[in-house]
């Protein structure tokens, strides 16, 4: 029997969680862990996002505070919005949405958040403390896929792990995570050739390319898990649905487990943003007393 990940159901139970230690935070330090999210540009995606970040945040008591630009904003502005937010101690976490209008820099941005605040876990400091091994900020996305598969999978040790696409926001961190839990890890991008052979080798398969049904019945191994990080919206019969980067109903009799879309990485990946919110503010508390 195949097992369908309920990634709402384990989103759910992880700010629970969050929620505990955070009461237990502000009980004891009486400080309430505050998110700054940016967005700029009224992109109504984007802002279905900052609504369910805003909607976690109150269940996880987190202090959520929006910041919501022009389209049109020049870079000197943000950028100062930044350094506010940097130097604001009431803002633990800041999440800058990407990626952001064309005359703008995502890269600029993202090295302007200061390292203790960058709850995505997008900047060079990150990155590079996660692929060393030490303490890190995770980017949200393929930690929210590692607790699925660990919760899936007793020991990932030595499993071949299979993950499409090398971005920095999710291809790239996600196989530092599973190199860490001792996979062997491949990356195939759009350069590879024989991806669908190479697929077919996964006992853990990571969809994160960007294109509807990507992911065919016979590149999956019988039994494999799957888990399907595309949030790609298709128009079907005049409505917009959002579908994954999997073909999920065709190839849900193949996999052992498998992840749905919606319902499954996305919700995760906000949950993981609220655990990240609490990280980082108790990382700055530690600091800030060692100092
Ligand atoms: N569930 C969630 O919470 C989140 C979901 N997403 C979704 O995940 C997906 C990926 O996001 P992201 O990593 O930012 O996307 P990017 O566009 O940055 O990266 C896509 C990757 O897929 C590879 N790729 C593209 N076409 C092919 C192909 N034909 N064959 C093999 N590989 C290919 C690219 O290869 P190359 O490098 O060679 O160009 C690239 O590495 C999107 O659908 C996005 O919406 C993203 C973030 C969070
Ligand atoms: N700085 C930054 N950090 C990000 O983490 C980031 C970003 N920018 N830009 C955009 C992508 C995309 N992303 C999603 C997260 C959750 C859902 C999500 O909760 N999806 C629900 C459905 C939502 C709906 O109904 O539209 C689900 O899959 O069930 C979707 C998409 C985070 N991203």
């Amino acid at each position: 029997m195949t097992i369908k990940i309920d990634g709402k159901a384990l989103a759910d139970e992880i700010v629970q969680g969050v929620a505990e230690k955070v009461a237990a935070f502000k009980e004891k330090h009486q400080i309430t862990p505050g998110l700054a999210v940016v967005l700029v540009g009224n992109d109504p995606a984007s802002s279905v996002y900052v609504r369910n970040k805003v909607k976690r945040s109150e269940q996880a008591g987190l202090n959520s505070i929006e910041h919501y630009l022009p389209a049109d904003v020049s870079q000197a502005e943000l950028d100062a919005l930044v350094d506010t937010l940097n130097k604001d101690d009431s803002v633990h976490g800041i999440l800058v949405q990407l990626p952001l209008p064309a005359h703008l820099s995502d890269q600029r941005v993202i090295e302007a958040i200061a390292p203790a605040k960058d709850v995505d876990g997008f900047h060079p400091v990150s990155a590079g403390r996660l692929v060393t091994g030490q303490p890190a900020l995770v980017p949200c996305t393929p930690l929210g896929c590692m607790i699925m598969l660990n919760r899936q999978c007793a020991d990932l040790s030595g499993k071949h792990a299979v993950v499409i696409g090398r971005s920095n926001i999710v291809g790239k961190p996600m196989s530092s995570l599973l190199l860490q839990a001792n996979c062997t890890v491949t990356i195939v991008h759009s350069r590879t050739k024989n991806i669908e052979a190479i697929c077919k080798e996964a006992d853990i398969l990571v969809a994160a390319v960007g294109k509807p049904l990507f992911v065919k019945p016979d590149w999956v191994k019988e039994g494999a898990i799957v888990i399907d990080v595309g949030i790609n919206a298709v128009e079907v019969d005049g409505k917009r649905k959002l579908v994954g980067d999997v073909d999920y109903e065709a190839i849900f009799p193949h996999a052992s487990a498998i992840t749905p879309v919606p319902g499954g990485v996305g919700p995760m990946t906000i949950a993981c943003l609220m655990q990240n919110t609490l990280t980082a503010a108790e990382f700055q508390l530690a600091d800030a007393v060692a100092e």
